[in-house]
């Protein structure tokens, strides 16, 4: 579980986050939404440690990153797997390199160990036969799913995905989704999404945060999406024609 308590983050004295509390829970997958500019890549990369916040405690199953040691903070970026905007692959090493990455980084496994861990997270997101490809090779689909496994490959506590669903069409994004829900609850992750993608919320947000302006406007489940009035989170989702219009059908099974 991680829990965010009064997160604020300013840059040059203009301030990003002002004040976030947020809770995400293990086995469930969390999205954070919001326009373009509201704080969302701000908010990952100080979970993540990459930006230190002026205020405000992060803690990752009770351990306050700002009171963990240098050793802890390096325990911790080993229970945290990562899925980059554009998957971010390695371009001149194969599949198996790519996954490999985190093992040969983090420990001291025999080189049997680590490629039947390879072997096993490949099959995990059914790309069995890529190996010994190279990522140019796949489509961006199979990309995305090689980032997955490498995210998991070292059987992460936590996973962050930024935008996992850019450049993706909606059915494949469907499947990556899933995909992400899925190993989210088969191995207990905590897991949170940064996202703007309309579908990921209706499938997959289990518990949606949404951001305006560096401040959480509104939190709430996929079903709740349809129900509320909350002007900020109605504004960011019916922006859409289409799911305005699913809305008014939501509404009128709902009332009947
Ligand atoms: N390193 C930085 N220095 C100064 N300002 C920054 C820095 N990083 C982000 N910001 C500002 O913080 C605000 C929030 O940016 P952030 O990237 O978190 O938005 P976002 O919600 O992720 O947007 P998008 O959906 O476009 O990725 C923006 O106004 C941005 O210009």
């Amino acid at each position: 579980m991680i829990e965010v308590k009064d997160l604020y983050k300013e840059f040059d004295g203009t301030p990003v986050l002002k004040g976030i509390n947020a809770t995400f829970e293990n086995g469930k997958t969390s999205l954070v939404i919001g326009t373009s500019g509201s704080g969302k890549t701000v908010f990952l990369k100080c979970l993540l440690g990459l930006l230190h916040p002026e205020r405000g405690d992060i803690s990752y199953d009770g351990n306050i990153y700002n009171q963990m040691s240098p050793d802890e903070k390096r325990d911790l970026k080993k229970d945290i797997g990562m899925v980059f905007q554009g998957s971010a692959l390695f371009d001149s090493s194969t599949v198996e390199e790519n996954v490999m990455f985190p093992l040969k980084m983090f420990t001291n496994q025999p080189y049997e160990e680590r490629i039947e861990r390879v072997n096993f997270v490949l099959n995990r997101v059914n790309l069995e036969n890529a190996n010994k490809k190279y990522p140019a090779e796949l489509s961006g689909g199979m990309q995305k799913r090689v980032a997955i496994a490498r995210a998991i490959v070292m059987n992460p506590k936590y996973l962050f995905c930024d935008e996992p669903n850019s450049g993706l069409d909606p059915k494949t994004s469907t499947v990556i989704d899933t995909l992400i829900q899925e190993i989210t609850k088969e191995y207990n992750i905590t897991t949170i999404i940064n996202s703007h993608d309309m579908n990921s919320v209706m499938e997959i947000g289990e518990k949606i945060i949404l951001l305006k302006n560096g401040v959480k406007a509104w939190e709430g489940t996929s079903d709740e999406v349809f129900r509320t009035d909350n002007k900020d989170l109605t504004n960011f989702v019916y922006s859409s024609n289409l799911f305005k219009k699913v809305r008014e059908a939501q509404l009128k099974e709902d009332s009947k």
